[in-house]
């Protein structure tokens, strides 16, 4: 899957959030996204899953420009988000949260549903229990795998690691090194050491403009620190 953004502006009023952001992600990489508070970073991933139109610029998937889909359909062409705060149904026991993903992919009882399950083992153990009742590591799991249920070609993770214990952190950390190879990662994370063990390539915003970019073994964690001390 070849996934690249072209020229992206956005504004929220007259605010300017985005200015000129481009990326490419190779096939089978992931690239991390970096930058201080408010440089743009979920507004980028916004706009990659179509819920916020750009003001100017273009989304390319496999070279279909796809800047004017709706989410829904770019779901269905392969991108997943797992948005910052997870947003599970809580009411919904676990089980319930795959299978409603699962049902509305046309995946229900594949071995992709099977195989996002097995991904964290702590899901089929808290399989009846409502998201609700897991811990913010558990839901950041079940959030991953729901969207790892749609088969995506493109997978976009806002902050995975926000407030989570350190040995659940490093679980997800051991599945995304995993998938990668077969499915694209768009993560946006400022927690560096994870971001440098998962990444193959970084981004970095400042003030919603693109300050650098390139291959992560050309980036020392000196040089990426300075980007994203708050
Ligand atoms: N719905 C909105 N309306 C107006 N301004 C917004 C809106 N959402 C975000 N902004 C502003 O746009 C800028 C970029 O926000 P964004 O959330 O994309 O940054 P971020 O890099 O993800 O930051 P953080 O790490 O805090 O999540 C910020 O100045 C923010 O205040």
């Amino acid at each position: 899957m070849q996934f690249r953004i072209e020229a992206l502006d956005q504004h929220y009023g007259s605010s300017q959030v985005l200015r000129q952001v481009g990326l490419e992600i190779a096939p089978g990489e992931c690239l991390a996204v970096l930058g201080r508070n408010g440089a743009g970073k979920t507004t980028l991933l916004k706009c990659v899953m179509g819920l916020i139109a750009p003001s100017a610029g273009r989304v390319l998937l496999d070279g279909a420009d796809i800047t004017g889909w709706s989410p829904n359909r770019r779901s269905r062409a392969g991108i997943a988000y797992v948005p910052q705060g997870r947003e599970i149904f809580s009411e919904l026991t676990v089980g319930e949260n795959i299978e409603a993903a699962a049902r509305a992919h046309g995946t229900y009882g594949t071995a992709a549903m099977e195989e996002a399950v097995s991904l964290f083992p702590v899901l089929a153990e808290m399989w009846k229990r409502p998201g609700g009742a897991l811990s913010g590591g558990q839901q950041q799991q079940l959030a991953i795998a729901r969207a790892l249920v749609t088969r995506p070609r493109l997978l976009i993770l806002d902050e995975p690691t926000e407030g989570i214990q350190p040995n659940i952190v490093a679980a997800i950390g051991e599945v995304l090194r995993a998938l990668k190879g077969r499915l694209s990662i768009l993560l946006v994370e400022q927690y560096l050491d994870f971001a440098i063990e998962t990444a193959d390539a970084f981004l970095i915003l400042s003030r919603g403009a693109v300050v650098e970019s390139g291959r992560a073994e050309a980036m020392s964690r000196a040089h990426l620190t300075r980007f994203i001390a708050v």
